[in-house]
Parts: C-alpha cells; structure tokens; sequence
C-alpha cells in the first residue's frame, strides 16, 4: 500500500472505533482481516497512524477545530510523524485510495499552533475531567506530565538474571540497536520507532525464547526492585496477573525462599504458567486463583506481600492511548473500592514486622496517596517507610530529583522515562 492508502486505512479504523465504541486493537484486527492483502509494514504503519492521532487526540482536535476521524488522522501526521501541512496537502489528492483534497479549514488547522494559554489538558492531551486530578498530581508541570504520558514508548526489557545477564542480552538483541535502562541493573531498552517504522518484535528472537529476558517496562522493574524480595524471604505476589512482577520478585529471591502468586481472577494467571517455566522460576507456587480461602494458611507469614493494585493505568497512556479517552469517573471509583479491598485483603498476610508494597501504574493521588492515607488511619500498626534505603540496596544509580517524597515513589515518563507508577511501603510494627 501506499502511504495514501495507508492515512485513508486509519482513518476508517478511527471511524469504526468511534461508532461501534471499541477499542483500537479489536478495530485494527477487523480491519485486519476484511483486508488481507495489507502486508505486515501496512497494517504497522496504519496501527501506529491511530494509535498516534489517539495519543494527540484533545490537542489536534482543539487546533483542527474538530474531532472527526480525519481531522486527527491528518493532524497526527504533522505532530508526531513529522509531515508538514504542504506534505498532509499532497498525499491528500482524492484519488484512488487517497483522502480527499483537504478543505480551506483544514489547510489553515494543520498549519494553526497551540496558544501558550491553551488549557493544560489540551496541551497535556488527557481528559478535561481529570484536570483536578493532574494540577494536584503535578502543579504547575500537569501539562508537560500529560504530554510525555501521550508520546510513543520505547520497548523495555528486564533480564533474567536467573539465566542470563545484560551483556549476553545485549549482544544477543544487537540488530535491535538496544541500551542499558538508566537505573534498573537488569533493563534494556530499544527506542521506539518513528513514523511507520515497527515497534520491534523482541519476544521473536530466540533468547526469549530461551528465558533470558521479558518484556517489562523500567518503570515496573524498579517497583519490583524497591519492593526489597530477598533470598529466602516469604513473599506473596496478591495481584499476580500474567505474572510479570512475579517473574522479577523470583528472579531477586535468586529461586530461594517462596513465593506465592495469587489473582482474584484466575483467568488472568493462565500465562503465568508458561513465563514461570520459560524463566527458570521454581520457588513459585501459584495459588488457586479466585478462591480467596487459599490464603488463609498464609496469614501471618509473608515477609513481604505486594499488592500490584488493580488501577485506571493512567500511567500507561503511552502504550494504550484509547484507554485515557475510555476512562469514566465511574471506572475509576470502582477502581478505588476494588483498591481497597484488595488491600484489606493482604493485611492479615503480612507477619509481624513485614512489609506490605503498594503499587499502580497510575498517576491519580486519588488511587496513589489517597488510599495509603485511607490504609494509615485505619491500620494504626502499619507505618509507612522511605522507599530510598531499598533503591540504594538495588539500584546502581541516584533517582532522579524529582522523587522528592520520602514515603512514596512516583515514577512518571517526564521524570523517569517509565511508564507512571506509584510505590508506597508499609511496614507492619514488630
Ligand atoms: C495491575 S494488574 C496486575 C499485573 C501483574 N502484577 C503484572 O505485573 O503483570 C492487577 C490485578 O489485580 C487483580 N485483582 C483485583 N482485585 C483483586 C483482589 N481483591 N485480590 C487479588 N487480585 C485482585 C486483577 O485481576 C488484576 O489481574
């Protein structure tokens, strides 16, 4: 196909997810499978082009003065891909497979700029309801969160260092161009690609397939890490999902000790299975997931229980940008009551004198500082801890100054580089 083609593919995919409210990935598939002579570049170029025009959705539709499909489409080619509005203008030809001739309007809004005093959600590119939620999370730098939160993410991997270590990956990915992360000791990271160009299929090359490493993103690595997993520790993993936390809490307990993994809903452990046995893990007892009294034999024995909560993801908009447009208010209350339950259900797991680590991958001090707080006031023996102790014991390097709260982290990809995450640890009274 040609690049015509390919802006005219997006832009019904967009069309498609908009009227029958779906998401980008099952609209991509459709559209996938209705046009199969699309190659493997095609259906890349297409798939960036709409997850592209979602990241810079609020701005583009602000400066196009609409928020067709096409008005997004084309106004994510000159913000994110690079075009000029000549360049849009010249793709735009109506024939065969092109988009129609642009109008005067649409001419003159590939060409408008954002005024300095745009509202910050539009200069942030996330949703007008939330901008409480972000002016508190970030002040005066709410705008410039939202924007690397809309940027494209590169691909971050995590070595396992239970069967390799980062040389031997580096050298095994090399065609990837990849580089060690600035602060996990086990992470590598191939950019993201620009334009058309394919995000790398890392999980294709053979030493995934050997177990030598997993795709994680640094952000999730670190929360691993501070979490502070030692050797011969007692650890649950309370919201284990496809496991990817607990592939990095086995990988730190160097196969020693134990280390339970557990999800209310057992579907979501299914993969767990498959990772576990790929990576080499064998102190890793999956629990029966969804039947909550498999816990009870564990009360008062885990050195550590980490609680992954169930979250908006706002921290991961890079990765999937329909999801900031889908998120409702009402998702996110259901999300803080499931936080906290899940919290009131890894308390009696915690030992005398055990930590508990609270993480999401959000950035909203409602499901983040908010529910710590709540925690505190109503679970006077827990008291939180600095987090700073356990990143000097597991990161080589300084954090960056911006992790300027003692009682909990918050990575974000302005600051860090990561996706959003927040980390708080609770430490249970002796
Ligand atoms: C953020 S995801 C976990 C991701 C996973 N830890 C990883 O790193 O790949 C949150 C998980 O919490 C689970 N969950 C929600 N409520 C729960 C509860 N009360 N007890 C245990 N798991 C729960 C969800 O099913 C979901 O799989």
């Amino acid at each position: 196909m040609q690049v015509p083609g390919r802006v005219s593919a997006a832009i019904e995919v967009l069309a498609d997810m908009e009227t029958r409210k779906r998401p980008a990935a099952e609209a991509l598939k459709d559209w996938g499978s209705t046009h199969r002579f699309a190659g493997s570049g095609d259906r890349a170029a297409i798939g960036n082009l709409v997850f592209d025009a979602l990241r810079v959705r609020a701005s583009s539709a602000y400066l196009m003065g609409e928020e067709t499909p096409r008005a997004l489409a084309l106004r994510a080619l000159v913000d994110l891909w690079g075009m000029t509005p000549d360049e849009v203008a010249g793709l735009c030809d109506g024939s065969r497979f092109a988009p129609e001739p642009l109008s005067a309007a649409e001419t003159a809004g590939l060409k408008n700029a954002l005024p300095a005093d745009a509202p910050d959600p539009i200069k942030g590119n996330y949703p007008d309801w939330l901008a409480a939620d972000f002016t508190r999370a970030f002040g005066e730098m709410a705008a410039e969160e939202g924007a690397a939160l809309a940027s494209r993410a590169p691909v971050d991997l995590r070595v396992n260092t239970l069967k390799a270590d980062r040389e031997k990956v580096l050298k095994a990915l090399a065609r990837h161009a990849p580089d060690a992360t600035p602060f996990s000791p086990n992470g590598i990271r191939v950019a993201a690609g620009t334009g058309p160009s394919r995000s790398p299929h890392v999980e294709a090359e053979a030493g995934h397939g050997k177990g030598w490493f997993e795709v994680q993103d640094e952000g999730s690595q670190i929360a691993s890490l501070i979490a502070g997993a030692t050797p011969k520790a007692q650890v649950i993993d309370l919201c284990a999902g496809a496991g990817g936390k607990t592939l990095a809490l086995a990988a730190a307990m160097g196969n020693t000790g134990q280390l339970y993994a557990y999800d209310s809903d057992r579907m979501r452990l299914r993969p767990i299975f498959e990772r576990l046995k790929r990576a080499g893990a064998r102190n890793v007892q999956v629990l029966d997931g969804g039947d909550p009294a498999v816990l009870a034999p564990l009360e008062g024995k885990m050195d550590l229980v980490l609680i992954d909560a169930p979250c908006t993801g706002s921290g991961t908009w890079r990765r999937r940008p329909d999801a900031k447009w889908r998120l409702s208010e009402a998702n996110l209350e259901t999300r803080l009551e499931e936080q906290q339950a899940v919290l009131e259900e890894g308390v009696p797991l915690v030992k005398p004198g055990g930590l508990l680590c609270y993480v999401t991958c959000s950035v909203l001090p409602r499901e983040n500082e908010d529910q710590v707080a709540a925690f505190l006031e109503s679970q006077p023996d827990f008291v939180p801890e600095p987090w700073r102790p356990a990143w000097d014991a597991a990161m080589p390097v300084v954090p960056p100054e911006s992790a300027a709260h003692d009682n909990h982290l918050v990575m974000t990809p302005r600051t860090f580089g990561t996706d959003g995450f927040f980390v708080a640890l609770l430490r249970r009274g002796a």
